[in-house]
């Protein structure tokens, strides 16, 4: 790497927790306890750790890989005929000129397929308009969506087995936050970082440095590239391990706990080389009210994390993210009641940039 402000420890000086869930489905409460600590104390410490033995088949990974290869090689005019700009629910293709309102000062060289939760057509949401919720839209090609979804379904399965096991390890009723997840707007994305010849720096990358917006992220990537910013706030090298996801805490569950838990930064350096990942947010319902927990609610806490909802926290951190959203923003095509901040308020700083 080029720039020392892309520079971060190697797997090697970090101590990354990979944490085996085996202990989740084994129907033993004492295993199941005993995991549900290791996910709080790596949510704690590195705020991020991979995850093995997790229950999704390597079959389903690598056909949803396959699957997401396949539609990135499509000529541009297939891919553009499911613009997500087509859709107010942000659905389908999303082109690399869509990165950012910055773009081509700032470039994230990535372009991504996304879809969500299935929601009906006649959710009031999806008539809403601009909430994120509603139907998928899916490519025409043989056997994809029977693929995607099926991934789709396993992480999200997951992430429900997830939550259970942080719920426990924080003393919640997990009814408590499972009341907020009846049609959530938790995307996932197939992302294909684009292959150029730019320099790597703070404004040439892959995706620049930024904190998810829902409960956790579960990561599955196929290539190098990422760098998580750790409780120390130092930036750390987190490659792909063979089986593994990576997981990062998102801005939601750092409210719930009331910082307890932290919300990692994140970023993908530009390798100017091909690289896939397939994110998924494990968020709530757009509606869903977001504060800290009642036991976590102190003076501090509550100063710190005012109510928000879910969906709007995703929606004013999204709309400036992608071009079509904006500029339908700026046309009066949507209006937010909602405040649109220049940067997400759970942002942090890395501590020193590592030396060369
Ligand atoms: O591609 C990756 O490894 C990470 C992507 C990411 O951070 C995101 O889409 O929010
Ligand atoms: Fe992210």
């Amino acid at each position: 790497m080029s720039d020392t402000d892309q520079h971060a420890l190697t797997i090697a000086e970090a101590n990354l927790p990979v944490i085996d869930l085996g202990g989740l489905t084994s129907g033993d409460p004492a295993q199941k306890a005993a995991v549900a600590r290791a996910l709080g104390d790596a949510a704690r410490t590195s705020g991020f750790f991979y995850i093995r033995n997790h229950g999704i088949d390597q079959a389903l990974i690598d056909a949803a890989f396959a699957a997401s290869k396949q539609f990135h090689n499509l000529p541009r005019r297939e891919k553009m005929k499911y613009w997500s700009g087509f859709t107010t629910h942000h659905r389908g293709y999303v082109p690399l000129e869509e990165n950012g309102s910055s773009f081509p000062k700032q470039i994230n060289f990535n372009e991504a397929w996304d879809m969500s939760f299935e929601a009906p057509a006649d959710h009031p949401d999806y008539l809403a308009g601009w909430r994120m919720t509603g139907p998928n839209v899916w490519p025409d090609l043989p056997g994809w969506k029977t693929t995607v979804a099926a991934y789709y379904d396993a992480v999200f399965a997951l992430g429900l087995r997830m939550l259970d096991a942080l719920a426990l390890e924080l003393g919640v009723d997990p009814q408590v936050l499972l009341k907020d997840i009846t049609c959530p707007t938790s995307q996932l994305r197939l992302l294909r970082y684009v292959p150029n010849d730019m320099p790597a720096n703070k404004d040439v990358v892959g995706i620049a440095s930024h904190s998810d917006f829902e409960c956790f992220t579960i990561l599955m990537q196929g290539g190098p590239g990422l760098q998580v910013m750790n409780a120390d706030d130092d930036w750390i090298e987190a490659p792909p391990l063979p089986g593994c996801f990576v997981v990062n805490i998102g801005d939601i569950f750092e409210t719930w706990s009331g910082s307890q838990f932290k919300s990692t930064q994140h970023r993908v350096n530009n390798i100017g080389r091909e690289r896939y990942s397939m994110p998924l947010f494990f968020g709530l319902d757009y509606h869903a009210v977001v504060e800290p927990l009642a036991q976590f609610r102190t003076p501090e806490t509550v100063a710190k994390y005012p109510p928000i909802k879910a969906g709007e926290h995703l929606m004013r951190m999204t709309v400036n993210a992608f071009r079509y959203m904006a500029d339908a923003r700026a046309k009066g095509e949507f209006s937010t009641d909602y405040e649109v901040p220049e940067e997400n308020p759970f942002k942090r700083e890395a501590r020193v940039l590592v030396a060369e």
